[in-house]
C-alpha cells in the first residue's frame, strides 16, 4: 500500500486523443505513487486501453503530457519509455512464439541497463535472475519447466507470466491490462499476489480490470472513464456509491445524448 508522501511516478495531465470525429480521451489527468495501485475502470469503449497507449507511447497524444518520474516523456518513443521505467501487460498476452519460457523471460530483463539480457546468456547474471524468477513464480503459482515451448503455456498462465516478465524488468511504473480477464478463482489470488508484489517493491500500478472484486480488494485509488472523460476519482468505496458511476455502467447514454 502507498507510504504517505510517497514519490509521485506517473503524472498525465490533460491526455486527448481523437480518432476521426471520437474523442478517445478528453483531457484526462491523474497521478500514480510509488507503491500505489490506482484502477482504471469505465464501461467497454470508455477509453481505458487508449489510455495505456498514450501513457507508454504506442499513441501520440493530441494534447497534453506525460510525465515518468519527473521528466516529460510525452514526445519519447515507447521503447524509450520502457527503458526509462515504464513496464505494460497487454489484454492478450504477447510473447515471443516458437521460443521457450526462459528466452521469452530474459527478454523482459533489466531493460534500464539494457545488459541483463547479454550479461544473462554469458551466464554472469544466471543466479540471481532465476533466484528472483523463482520467487516470482511462487508469487505467480506456477512451477516453470524452463524449457518447454511458450505457446504449451494455458492461457491463465501466459497471463501471470507477462506480469512476471514485466515485473522482471524492475519498472518504476506498471501498466496491467485486464490481468484477470479468464482467470479462474484460484489463478486470480495468484494474480492478485503478483500485484501486490510489485506495490512491495516500490512500483506504482495502473490496473485496467473490468473483474470488479479485485478492483476493489487491491486499488488504494480508482479513476473512472466513461466516453473518454474522467468522471470519477476517489477510494474503491467511494467509487462504489458514485451515482455518476453507477449511471455510467448501469445507464449508458450514447455520445449523440450528450
Ligand atoms: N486506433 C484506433 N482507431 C480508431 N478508434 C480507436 C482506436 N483505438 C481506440 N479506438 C476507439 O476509442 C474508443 C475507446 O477504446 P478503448 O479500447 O480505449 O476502450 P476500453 O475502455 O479499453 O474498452 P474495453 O473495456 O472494451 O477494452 C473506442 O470507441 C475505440 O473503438
Amino acid at each position: 500500500m502507498k507510504a504517505k508522501n510517497a514519490q509521485e511516478l506517473l503524472r498525465a495531465e490533460e491526455l486527448t486523443i481523437t480518432f476521426g470525429g471520437l474523442t478517445a480521451a478528453d483531457h484526462v489527468s491523474f497521478h500514480v505513487a510509488s507503491g500505489e495501485i490506482m484502477g482504471l475502470i469505465g464501461p467497454n469503449g470508455a477509453g481505458k486501453t487508449t489510455l495505456l497507449n498514450l501513457i507508454s507511447g504506442i499513441y501520440q497524444c493530441d494534447s497534453g503530457k506525460v510525465y515518468l518520474d519527473g521528466r516529460d516523456v510525452t514526445k519519447v518513443p515507447s521503447h524509450n519509455r520502457a527503458r526509462m521505467g515504464l513496464g505494460r501487460t497487454f489484454q492478450t498476452p504477447r510473447f515471443l512464439h516458437r521460443s521457450s519460457i526462459r528466452d521469452n523471460l530474459m527478454l523482459g530483463t533489466d531493460l534500464g541497463s539494457q545488459i541483463g539480457f547479454f550479461k544473462s546468456f554469458m551466464g554472469k547474471q544466471n543466479l540471481e535472475f532465476e533466484q528472483e524468477v523463482e520467487e516470482l513464480m511462487e508469487y505467480a503459482g506456477f512451477a516453470i519447466d524452463w524449457h518447454s515451448d511458450i505457446n504449451a503455456l494455458p492461457f491463465g498462465q501466459r497471463k501471470r507470466l507477462e506480469i512476471v516478465r514485466s515485473l522482471l524488468a524492475h519498472p518504476k511504473v506498471l501498466l496491467v491490462d485486464e490481468p484477470a480477464a479468464g482467470l479462474n478463482t484460484k489463478e486470480l489470488q495468484y494474480a492478485e499476489n503478483l500485484l501486490r508484489y510489485a506495490v512491495s517493491k516500490g512500483i506504482g500500478v495502473v490496473l485496467i480490470e473490468h473483474q470488479m472484486d479485485l478492483v476493489m480488494n487491491v486499488c488504494d485509488r480508482i479513476i473512472v472513464l466513461n466516453f473518454g472523460k474522467l468522471i470519477a476519482e476517489g477510494t474503491p468505496k467511494e467509487i462504489a456509491s458514485n451515482p455518476a458511476v453507477i449511471e455510467a455502467y448501469l445507464g449508458r447514454k450514447s455520445h449523440a445524448q450528450n
